[in-house]
């Protein structure tokens, strides 16, 4: 049982291999040091790895994350979540839907994308611990993302679910992360704010 704390939506570090000029474990590592509170793998998209070379580089990242004791959550692979043993699992609005992953993850920590009032409508909220908001800025790293919705869209969230843990994510690097916070977010979730980074450490310190 991983019992949710939203502190570990503060800084929320998403990675696949795609996102990576470099060994992935080592990115991981570094931000980790840097102060990250918590890791999404995220294996997708172009150049992503697939079956046993997936498994392996999930492994090896569940196990440096465990080391560090961040949590671990797998993006959408429902499958994987039972071989890495994560502590979470995040999904989308066209991924299993929640209360399918509810019954089957009880005691795993669920977190789910919502883009806009529709889907915050149509979704069943008390059954996640935390909903990822967004895309708040324009994201050159997600092909196909849903248009920019802005601050306003968590401060919206914020006064509909006053208690609701929310995490901001899309475009959001060292300079606009205040403004997530401002609005109302737990945190921000980031993928090219720390992978493409001189300086990981540093990166991670200044969101
Ligand atoms: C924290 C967080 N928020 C949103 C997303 C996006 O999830 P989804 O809409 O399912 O898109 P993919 O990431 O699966 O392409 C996320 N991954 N994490
Ligand atoms: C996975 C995802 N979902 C919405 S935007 C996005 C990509 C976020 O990447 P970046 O932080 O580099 O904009
Ligand atoms: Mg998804």
């Amino acid at each position: 049982m991983t019992k949710f704390d939203r502190t570990i939506l503060n800084k929320y570090f998403i990675m696949g291999s795609q996102n990576c000029k470099r060994n992935p474990a080592d990115i991981l590592l570094e931000a980790i040091e840097g102060g990250i509170s918590s890791f999404q793998f995220r294996e997708k998209g172009k150049g992503s790895l697939s079956g046993e070379d997936k498994v392996n580089l999930g492994k090896q990242l569940r196990r440096i994350c465990k080391k560090h004791q961040i949590s671990f959550i797998i993006n959408d692979d429902i499958e994987l979540a039972e071989v890495l043993d994560v502590d979470g699992i995040h999904v989308g609005q066209d991924d299993l839907p929640i209360e399918e992953v509810r019954r089957r993850f009880p005691d795993k920590f669920i977190g789910l994308s919502i883009s806009n009032q529709q889907e915050l409508e149509n979704s069943s909220i008390a059954l996640v611990d935390y909903v990822g908001a967004g895309p708040i800025f324009s994201t050159k790293t997600k092909k196909n993302a849903k248009e920019a919705v802005g601050i306003k869209w968590i401060q919206s969230i914020r006064e509909q679910y006053p208690l609701l843990p929310i995490v901001g994510i899309g475009g959001i690097d060292q300079v606009n992360a205040k403004f997530v916070r401002e609005a109302g977010a737990d945190g921000v979730a980031v993928i090219s704010a720390i992978t493409e980074a001189a300086n990981i450490h540093e990166a991670v310190k200044a969101l």
